[in-house]
């Protein structure tokens, strides 16, 4: 290779490898700012949620309390979809989608639509299972973007969830349950024929659906965090399928 074509080769591969470090800084610093965000959110709502029960010495209300917060915290979480579709994060789509798909769908089409559940207490499991872990899953993220990780958060990221995991499936699916009969009742997100567009959807069979899509799909997300743990706290190599 001539030694001007040689030049132009290095030059191209540095100015490469700066865009890449760009890239991958302001990756880095966007990461920090969300998983600081997310952090502080879910502490805020553990805070309101504790301040509220020991001031009333009930969990009826609790909800209510904190709908706002946990509206706004949990739909935040659709960029996380956004983070791993762009390659910021080496997570796979699928599984996050199906995760925030699953708690969005639980926070704005059951818990917020659906007042007669609120004050179950199958809301309070799944909140508070989801509060502890993703005070934990932020923390965990922030302080390994700031390498500082310490051991204690890296354990109970990767332990927890063996609990908490199908806690909270108990908690969704028996609020799920519980909105049956008022689902029902109503006809709500329903649609009868005829219609002028000749479809009909009822909204009560499809929650049966969802109730029964839980039987397929927990299984791989529990088994996906218990890949990771092997490969995070046991350094095991695991080659993951194409999700
Ligand atoms: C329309 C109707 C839809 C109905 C759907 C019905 C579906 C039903 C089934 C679903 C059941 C879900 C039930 C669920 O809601 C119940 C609960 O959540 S209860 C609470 C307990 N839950 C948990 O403990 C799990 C929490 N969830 C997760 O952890 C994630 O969502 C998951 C995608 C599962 C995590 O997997 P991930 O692959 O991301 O694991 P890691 O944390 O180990 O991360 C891998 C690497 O990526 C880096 N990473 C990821 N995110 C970030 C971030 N925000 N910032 C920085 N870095 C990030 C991470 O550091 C790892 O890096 P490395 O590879 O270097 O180690």
């Amino acid at each position: 290779m001539a030694s001007g074509e040689e030049d132009g080769a290095v030059e191209e591969k540095e100015t490469n490898n700066k865009k890449k470090r760009t890239k991958s800084a302001i990756a880095t610093a966007w990461l920090t700012f969300y998983n600081i965000a997310m952090t502080a959110g879910w502490l805020v709502l553990a805070l309101a949620m504790a301040r509220y029960y020991l001031q009333k010495g009930t969990h009826k209300g609790v909800y209510r309390s904190i709908a706002r917060t946990l509206k706004f915290f949990q739909t935040f979480a659709v960029l996380e979809v956004g983070h791993c579709a762009i390659g910021i994060v080496r997570t796979s789509v699928i599984v996050t989608g199906v995760q925030v798909c699953s708690r969005i769908f639980m926070v704005w089409f059951i818990t917020n639509s659906i007042r007669q559940v609120q004050n179950q207490e199958s809301v309070i499991l799944f909140l508070v299972v989801w509060t502890v872990t993703e005070i934990t899953r932020y923390s965990f993220y922030t302080f390994k973007l700031l390498n500082h990780l310490p051991y204690f958060i890296k354990w109970a990221r990767y332990n927890l969830f063996i609990v908490m995991y199908p806690l909270g499936v108990i908690g969704e699916l028996m609020t799920i349950y519980a909105a049956l009969p008022y689902v029902r009742r109503s006809g709500m997100y329903s649609l009868r024929l005829p219609n002028k567009y000749n479809v009909s959807f009822d909204y009560y069979y499809f929650l049966i659906i969802v109730m029964l899509s839980y039987i397929p799909l927990f299984p791989q997300l529990y088994f996906h965090m218990l890949r990771q743990r092997r490969r995070v706290l046991h350094g095991e190599v695991i080659v993951e399928k194409d999700e």
